[in-house]
């Protein structure tokens, strides 16, 4: 019998791979409908009219970065783990879709239908679902697979917030954190700041799961970790424009934790590879703040990445996609969450 064609395709956000790129990746980002939410042509006007005005900031970031994001090469890494660890199943091959800039849906959709798979896993680097990143990136798949005729068999897996794999990736990196922060401040008293980036207030209020998804993750690795709830904060980063966001910000509880002389542990809960916002904003700008106010130790826990535990959870649930034994699959048909009990994506449908 011939072997089993799965392709396995994961979505992340993507970022600009040069100072040139820097504009137009902005563009592609503020003319989602996911992000800006307004017709058409009014969004296109506005996704040029704040493209322009973010390009001057977001060049300062990249360039603290050599010029460009390292998303793409981090995810690279983490397709060929996860390829690595799937290899038992048939003719594995993993593409890489990212949604504001390359490889973009439309060549990644062409790339896959050329790969004739029998089955298509579409596999989200978001382990907390959000309208504006995991819907998004599944919304214009659809329309392109649907464009480019990709007719294989597709299910989405939507979410993953508490997966043990993931859990316990961050939870051991964490626990190295509080080791490295009793080395440098003995004295201190630990705080871990769990970092998530931030959404306007509103998106959440009209019922996206995002938040409440990384409350789970956070819950579960407090837990695993048996932290008391005064030794962690969640925090939400990275805010842009005008709109309230989401609270409270990375920044102020870090400014807080110095000034009570707490040694600081900032733990990326949501981002799985490393990028602006963990490289500059968590390594550069909240260090900066936290030195300034003498606090006595400032640590940064690396994500995730290509960790052989984050890798084995992400094969699982590829595995239960496939409709392997602990398949759970739920009402929705194509649609696979890690944990239905807690998952709220029906924001999905
Ligand atoms: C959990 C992941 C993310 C959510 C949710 C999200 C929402 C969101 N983002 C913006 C605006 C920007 N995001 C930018 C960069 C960026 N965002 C994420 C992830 C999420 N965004 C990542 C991984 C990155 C890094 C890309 C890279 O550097 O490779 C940027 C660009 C950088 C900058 O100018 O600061 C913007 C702008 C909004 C408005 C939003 C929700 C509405
Ligand atoms: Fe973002
Ligand atoms: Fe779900």
């Amino acid at each position: 019998m011939a072997e089993r064609r799965i392709a396995v395709v994961l979505f992340n956000l993507g970022g600009p791979d040069s100072q040139s790129a820097v504009r137009p990746f902005l563009f592609n980002l503020f003319f989602d409908p996911s992000i800006i939410r307004l017709p058409t042509p009014l969004r296109w006007i506005v996704a040029q009219v704040i493209a322009r005005r973010r390009a001057p900031i977001a060049h300062e970031i990249y360039e603290k970065m050599g010029g460009r994001s390292p998303i793409l090469p981090n995810t690279q890494e983490q397709a060929a783990a996860l390829t690595r660890a799937l290899n038992d199943l048939g003719h594995v091959k993993t593409f890489i879709c990212m949604r504001y800039w390359q490889p973009m849906t439309d060549e990644v959709v062409k790339a896959v239908r050329d790969y004739a798979p029998d089955e298509v896993v579409l596999l989200p680097l978001y382990p907390q679902f959000s309208t504006t990143t995991t819907a998004s990136s599944y919304r214009v798949w659809q329309e392109a697979a649907k464009r480019h005729r990709l007719t294989a068999p597709q299910k989405l897996i939507c979410c993953y917030p508490t997966e043990p794999g993931f859990i316990t990736a961050l939870a051991r990196a964490t626990q190295a954190g509080l080791e490295e922060a009793a080395r440098i401040a003995p004295q201190a008293k630990p705080l871990v700041v769990f970092s998530a980036h931030g959404l306007p207030k509103k998106v959440v209020d009209d019922g996206d799961p995002y938040v409440a998804q990384v409350t789970a993750s956070v819950r579960a690795v407090a837990s695993w970790l048996d932290l008391r709830e005064s030794d962690w904060k969640t925090a939400f980063q990275s805010r842009v424009g005008p709109l309230e966001w989401v609270g409270p910000s990375t920044d102020d509880v870090i400014v807080e934790a110095a000034e009570n002389d707490r040694a600081i542990v900032v733990v990326p809960v949501a981002f799985v590879s490393e990028h602006s916002e963990t490289l500059v904003e968590l390594d550069i700008e909240y260090r900066h703040l936290a030195d300034a106010r003498q606090a006595p130790a400032y640590i940064r826990v690396p994500t995730v990445g290509a960790q052989p535990d984050f890798i084995v959870g992400l094969s699982r649930l590829v595995r239960q996609a496939l409709g392997k034994p602990e398949s759970v699959q739920d009402g929705m048909g194509q649609h696979f969450c890690a944990d239905w009990s807690r998952c709220v994506c029906k924001a999905l449908g």
